[in-house]
């Protein structure tokens, strides 16, 4: 009794809270993001100005919101179902830049440290971003 080594630990998903935690994760990192391609000389906006001229920008929004975190509930072993495009075509023609990408992953961290979640689920988190990185920048 009293040992836990044999208890698979908790999913990702779970430890971050389920899907109000993925859904918290989601929505301040796009806030955060938003918050960046107000400013005028913002390192985001270029990639995002198609985004955000789009004559239905809430619609546009709310299924971008809608993959990410079906894609973020998949990825920490959720029961949420990514049916969105590969990270490579939803990325394709950006020519994501290498600050643009580091801009876009302090949005990211600034998300899960306001989300108050764990030091070890942040870097694993953070794994999970950086493992799509090669799909997302320069293409
Ligand atoms: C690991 C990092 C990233 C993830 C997980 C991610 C995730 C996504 C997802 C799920 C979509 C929607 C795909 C679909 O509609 O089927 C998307 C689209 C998009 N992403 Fe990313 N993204 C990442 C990095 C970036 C970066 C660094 C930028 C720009 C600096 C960016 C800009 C955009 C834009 C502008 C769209 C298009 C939205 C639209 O056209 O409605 N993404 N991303």
């Amino acid at each position: 009794c009293g040992s836990k080594e044999n208890e698979p630990e908790p999913k990702l998903y779970d430890r971050m809270g389920g899907l109000k935690g993925v859904e918290g994760f989601v929505d301040v990192l796009m806030a955060n993001v938003a918050a960046e391609t107000n400013t005028s000389n913002s390192s985001m906006l270029r990639t995002h100005t198609p985004l955000l001229t789009d004559a239905d920008v809430p619609a546009r929004l709310a299924r971008l919101r809608n993959n990410f975190i079906n894609q973020m509930g998949e990825a920490t072993g959720g029961p949420l179902k990514y049916t969105g495009m590969t990270m490579l075509s939803a990325h394709k023609g950006m020519m994501i830049t290498e600050k643009e990408w580091s801009v876009w992953r302090q949005a990211a961290d600034a998300s899960m440290a306001t989300n108050n979640i764990g030091a070890k689920e942040r870097a694993e988190l953070a794994k999970i971003l950086d493992d799509m990185k090669d799909a997302t920048v320069g293409h």
